[in-house]
């Protein structure tokens, strides 16, 4: 229950820092691709679950964009109910896209389904740790823990700097990321 207080607490002061960052930097999502790691950076045919941004997201479509450029293999997210898994969608560049739950753009449900190795993921806050909040949906944390019982994933969260805080509030079913990548530096999260 305190851990719900200040989850809710670390959410709306990220929710006021990502929009100041965004704001002022709107194209910082260019500067992604020079701070990924070599170690997770994907080999031709893997598969990357990328977003397609809302509100004041940092921008992972030059990362995705590249990525693409090199054969990898895109896909985005798709909200099926609330506290189920996403599934993932097959996903090219230039690809029309529909709306759906949260307006969040998604490919349509013809669209082959797909099991990412590598996970881009959104996110309000984020701590040296690797520990990450988002929407408070629990979507992430259902995902990648069902991703996991077929192969492993890595996960990369992607942010602004400023939404980085000194220690983000834990619970047993979060799952932590291996790195985050800001518009400035890399952070390697769980080891
Ligand atoms: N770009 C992007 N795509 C994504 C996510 C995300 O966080 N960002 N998701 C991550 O899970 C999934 C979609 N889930 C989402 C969950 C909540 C909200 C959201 O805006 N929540 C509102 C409250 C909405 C309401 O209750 O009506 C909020 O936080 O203000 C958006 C997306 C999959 N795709
Ligand atoms: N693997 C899981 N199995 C069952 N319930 C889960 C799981 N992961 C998260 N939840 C539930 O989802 C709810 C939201 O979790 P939390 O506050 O950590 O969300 P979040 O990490 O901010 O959201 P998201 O992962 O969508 O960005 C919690 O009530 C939690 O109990």
């Amino acid at each position: 229950m305190l851990n719900r207080w200040r989850k809710a607490r670390v959410r709306k002061t990220a929710t006021a820092a990502r929009k100041a960052a965004w704001q002022a930097d709107p194209n910082a999502g260019r500067r992604l691709a020079s701070h990924f790691p070599d170690s997770a950076w994907p080999s031709v045919g893997t598969v990357v679950g990328g977003y397609r941004p809302i509100r004041d997201e940092i921008d992972p479509t030059p990362l995705m964009e590249t990525f693409f450029c090199e054969q990898a293999r895109l896909c985005l997210p798709c909200v099926v109910a609330p506290d189920t898994p996403l599934v993932f969608r097959a996903y090219e560049p230039g690809d029309l896209l529909v709306r759906g739950t949260f307006n969040v753009e998604e490919p349509s449900g013809q669209s082959p389904e797909c099991r990412p190795l590598l996970i881009l993921a959104p996110l309000l806050a984020f701590d040296e740790a690797g520990r990450r909040i988002g929407y408070g949906a629990g979507f992430y944390d259902r995902t990648i823990e069902a991703l996991r019982r077929h192969h492993p994933v890595t996960v990369i969260g992607l942010a602004y700097e400023a939404q980085r805080v000194k220690t983000v509030p834990v619970d047993r079913h979060d799952v932590a990321l291996d790195w985050i990548v800001t518009e400035e530096r890399a952070y390697r999260g769980a080891i």
